[in-house]
């Protein structure tokens, strides 16, 4: 089997105690060319780095029996040509809710509070008698618009309550737990008009790709904060930078950005009313080992022809 980048060591010793693994050590992901000699043979493929797995990785592995990836958003797997192939493809749900949701929360507040630009501040050794920092603003009171209320979402909104929050959200269909939820439905152009603060955790697909522009941020509040933890994609980036530069909205925090990575030298970094983390969501040492284990898990499961735990395309999955 192929690991296409570096994984959390148990992962890695869980999958080498039964298999023969060949993993990409490189920094940069690989291209498929430069799998091919592996793909030849390779019955399962673990996916830690984020390549394209489409018809041409397909075409080049034949034995392919199984994939799995160490991520919840699979937006760079082709499924329908996984299926075609009848091969079960497994991300991993549920296991890194509460750390992605206290990331995208946590860039929510620290953007509210200016934390960050204080921390600037005091490295740059301005923190001086009568200094004059920008004031941030309060959480209680406002409304959050959560677009995408899904798992993430949810734990995010629950975050919000606690801090006095009001919360609406905007899915493509009610949530049946919506009481529950302590969350009014609203529909996507209510909550752009509604929200002082709007966080993204929709999935990335066709239908959300691109779905805040320049028509979405101008009907935003000029005192909006944009948190996108989602997909870059899902933001048209040059409709962003006008919006922040021209002041249609107030700030943006992004664990997300497109490209990924930012180049050092793109436009948004030098943007004062900005907040950027370089995708680390789930990045804790705990959710990272359940992520990888939890692949892995469905790896070795899909290669001994049993159902895979979390299986994105059910109707191939192993019985
Ligand atoms: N920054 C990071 O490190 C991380 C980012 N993510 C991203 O977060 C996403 C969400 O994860 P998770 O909460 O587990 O997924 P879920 O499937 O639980 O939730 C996704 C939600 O989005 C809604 N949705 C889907 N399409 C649309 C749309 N076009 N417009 C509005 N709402 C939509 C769905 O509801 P409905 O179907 O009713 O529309 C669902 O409630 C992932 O797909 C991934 O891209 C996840 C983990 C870490
Ligand atoms: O971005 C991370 C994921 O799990 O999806």
């Amino acid at each position: 089997m192929i690991i296409t980048g570096r994984i959390m060591p148990p992962a890695l010793a869980a999958l080498q105690e039964q298999c023969e693994v060949q993993q990409w050590n490189q920094a940069v992901a690989p291209q498929v060319s430069q799998l091919a000699e592996w793909l030849k043979d390779a019955e399962g493929l673990f996916v830690s780095t984020n390549i394209a797995v489409n018809e041409e990785l397909l075409a080049a592995a034949p034995k392919l029996r199984v994939i799995a990836q160490s991520a919840v958003g699979y937006d760079n797997i082709d499924i329908q040509a996984c299926t075609n192939r009848k091969i079960p493809f497994g991300n991993t749900p549920g296991v890194l809710v509460e750390t992605t949701a206290d990331l995208a929360f946590g860039l929510l507040l620290t953007a509210a509070r200016r934390i960050h630009e204080g921390w600037d501040w005091v490295r740059a050794g301005k923190w001086q008698p009568g200094f004059q920092l920008p004031l941030g603003v309060d959480l209680f009171g406002k409304t959050l618009g959560v677009v995408g209320m899904g798992a993430i979402g949810a734990a995010v909104a629950r975050r919000a309550q606690a801090s006095g929050m009001k919360v609406i959200y905007n899915n493509r269909r009610p949530r049946p737990d919506q009481a529950a939820l302590n969350a009014e439905y609203c529909s996507f152009e209510n909550l752009l008009t509604e929200s002082d603060f709007i966080v993204v955790l929709t999935p990335l697909t066709p239908e959300s790709r691109g779905m805040f522009g320049a028509k979405e941020f101008a009907r935003m509040k000029t005192t909006a904060y944009f948190i996108n933890a989602a997909r870059g994609a899902v933001v048209d980036t040059q409709a962003l930078y006008t919006a922040l530069i021209e002041g249609q909205i107030a700030y943006a925090a992004l664990d997300v950005t497109d490209p990924e990575p930012l180049p050092a030298d793109h436009p948004l970094i030098k943007l004062p009313n900005i907040l950027i983390a370089p995708h680390i969501g789930s990045a804790t040492t705990e959710t990272r080992n359940r992520m990888a284990l939890l692949a892995a898990e469905n790896l070795l499961l899909g290669l001994a022809g049993k159902p895979l735990i979390t299986c994105v395309n059910p109707e191939v999955n192993y019985r």
